[in-house]
């Protein structure tokens, strides 16, 4: 039994136990083998180790309450046919062609070598199209859904950059001068766990290439990560706060950046972080866009961060796999009408009903995520969770960063195998064994949705999200019909009709219902108009035919990321107009081509096309 409902559960920050030692060790790298014959750190998700090291199958961390089997994953192992039908677009100028294995990428050859290691036998869509764009020398903003091996796709271009430039120009090794340390290379993340990760992941890939991969993030001494930058940082892994403190501190300089990626770009670039990034990028010393090279990753690209980040690239390719902010159809969702009171209830039986029946064929093992809107219902809700004997722990931007960690190293061997968990959690992390994500409150946004189901049916696995949703959510109801219907789930009939009531999505930019209320948006890239157009459908016109290509009339286009200015719009739409949404009139201000008009923005920053003669 791995754990019983029985007793009060008592979590493991309330007594001292044997939680798995952490894995943040900075100086170990990928492959390396613990002293002791451990084993090498995990090749992927429940990854094994190079050619030659044996990998045996066992319980990742030795735990009699419940262990948890690595299972034999490998390249082999990930479905990946499960991606191969997803809708792939690459817009900019002269886009390199994608590569089908990557014995047929430009990248170093010592990388290729632990590519290989790590069991990556091919790669996944975002991979065999973002590499050789990136190996290339071009900048890249590219969409790509939950798990899908995003991390790769940057880091392997990265990492063999840094190792060719090396080779080319006879560099030392190790960029270092004066207690300031060079980086080649910076890769951003949100959170100081994701960034943990990255490193972690940037270590297996840089595995005995001499390649230095140094993390700084916050809540943890400053002085240990600049003890580890004085020894040398070829590709620095950073949260925005910390990097800027030990910039500051004349500890780094962004001179030599070559390289600069954010993941979850979409996070970085909006009003949380915005204004550090642009600190960072413009006004530290780092070159300038094209003479850097710059990757923005993320799963979920709304247009008008889109407009935000190419102010960081410089003549650049999008591309997107799979929809724009979709989530994966490996991903089972269920969303449930539950009030706010009965949500505790609810949440006891679905762990009831997976402790005997198990998760998604997982009985043992399942581990399960459940997301609340706050930090003190995060509290709260491990409390009353142990309480009533269901081993829970808790996780939320309050706690200090030891608790954090302890409480993920806690979830992931599967000694504490709930997780609550605000959004802290809820971008990046790729813990093997998430059978089940609870919404047990919903986001706001439809974009933090995406994300927090998507640590689950990660790397061509199954997934499991159930949503409990309330009267307060109505006006995510468009948003999420929208989404379930894109990942081809059932949509509730009491769902639909909250939608039919609700007049705006859930999204704070107020984009979300004019994104998915239709049904028909396939946009992608902000730079091209008419798909922007279809992007922001909502209801329809009915279809017309202009320039061979048939389009959904759209009455509402998100102007703010649309560069109307530079579009070209054809000039048989000559009867479009554009006006604001909230009065519905048609101001008309500026004549651009084809008889498009442009008005002023509406006071929200949104504006509606009025598409007079299209029927
Ligand atoms: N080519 C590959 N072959 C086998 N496994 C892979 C491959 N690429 C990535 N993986 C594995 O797939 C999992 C998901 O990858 P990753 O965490 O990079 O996803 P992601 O797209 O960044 O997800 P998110 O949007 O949640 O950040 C990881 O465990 C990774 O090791």
């Amino acid at each position: 039994m791995p754990w019983s409902f029985a007793s009060p559960y008592v979590p493991p920050h309330h007594h001292s136990n044997n939680i798995p030692p952490s894995s943040d060790d900075s100086t170990q790298h990928g492959f390396g083998l613990a002293a002791g014959g451990g084993l090498p750190r995990g090749a992927g998700r429940g990854g094994s180790g190079g050619r030659g090291i044996p990998r045996p199958r066992q319980p990742s961390y030795r735990n009699s309450r419940f262990p948890v089997v690595e299972e034999p994953q490998n390249g082999d192992g990930i479905n990946f046919d499960a991606y191969e039908s997803v809708p792939v677009e690459a817009s900019g100028k002269n886009v390199p062609p994608p590569v089908n294995v990557f014995d047929d990428t430009d990248l170093d050859e010592g990388l290729k070598k632990n590519i290989k290691r790590c069991k990556y036998v091919k790669p996944t869509p975002v991979q065999r199209y973002a590499i050789p764009i990136a190996t290339a020398g071009r900048d890249l903003m590219a969409c790509a859904q939950t798990g899908s091996g995003k991390t790769a796709a940057f880091c392997f271009p990265i990492i063999s950059g840094i190792l060719k430039g090396r080779s080319s120009s006879g560099f030392s090794p190790v960029s270092r001068g004066a207690g300031v340390a060079y980086p080649t290379a910076l890769i951003l993340s949100p959170t100081r766990e994701l960034s943990c990760q990255i490193r972690d992941e940037a270590n297996k890939f840089a595995y005995q290439t001499g390649v230095k991969v140094v993390v700084a993030y916050g809540g943890s001494p400053v002085s240990q990560q600049l003890r580890l930058l004085e020894k040398g940082v070829d590709l620095l892994v950073a949260t925005p706060g910390r990097l800027v403190d030990i910039i500051e501190r004349d500890r780094v300089s962004l001179k030599r950046i070559k390289y600069l990626a954010l993941d979850e770009a979409d996070r970085m670039l909006d009003m949380g972080f915005e204004h550090q990034i642009r600190k960072i990028v413009d006004k530290m010393h780092m070159p300038p866009p094209g003479s850097r090279q710059t990757l923005l990753f993320s799963a979920t690209f709304p247009n008008d961060i889109q407009k935000l980040a190419s102010d960081f690239l410089s003549d650049y390719i999008f591309l997107s796999v799979g929809r724009v902010g979709s989530s994966t159809e490996l991903i089972v969702q269920k969303i449930e009408l539950v009030q706010d009171t009965d949500k505790r209830d609810q949440l006891v039986d679905h762990l009831r009903r997976q402790k005997v029946h198990g998760t998604n064929g997982m009985v043992e093992h399942a581990l399960t995520l459940v997301f609340v809107e706050t930090k003190r219902g995060a509290d709260a809700l491990e409390n009353w969770l142990s309480k009533s004997g269901f081993p829970a722990i808790a996780i939320h931007g309050d706690k200090v960063q030891l608790e954090r960690e302890r409480a993920l190293r806690s979830f992931k061997s599967g000694m504490t195998p709930i997780l609550v968990a605000t959004d802290v959690a809820s971008r990046g992390l790729d813990i093997p064994h998430v059978a089940h994500v609870i919404n047990f409150d919903l986001p706001r946004d439809i974009d933090d949705y995406v994300h927090r189901i998507g640590r689950t049916g990660r790397a061509g696995k199954s997934g499991l999200a159930t949503a409990f949703f309330s009267d307060k959510n109505s006006p995510m109801a468009k948003a999420l019909v929208g989404l379930l219907q894109e990942a081809n789930q059932e949509v509730p009939s009491w769902l639909n009709q909250f939608a039919e009531c609700s007049s705006f999505g859930g999204r704070s930019r107020g984009y979300v219902s004019q994104r998915y209320s239709s049904g028909s948006y396939g946009g992608r890239d902000f730079r091209n108009p008419t798909e922007v157009q279809n992007y922001n459908c909502h209801g329809s016109h009915g279809n017309t035919d202009l320039a061979a290509e048939s389009y959904t009339a759209t009455p509402f286009v998100d102007t703010s990321s649309c560069d109307l200015q530079n579009s070209h719009i054809d000039s048989s739409f000559d009867s479009l107009n554009i006006g604001c949404t909230y009065n519905q009139s048609d101001v008309n201000s500026s004549e651009l081509c084809g008889g498009v008009r442009v008005g002023e923005e509406g006071p929200s920053g949104y504006a509606s096309i009025v598409a007079t003669g299209w029927d």
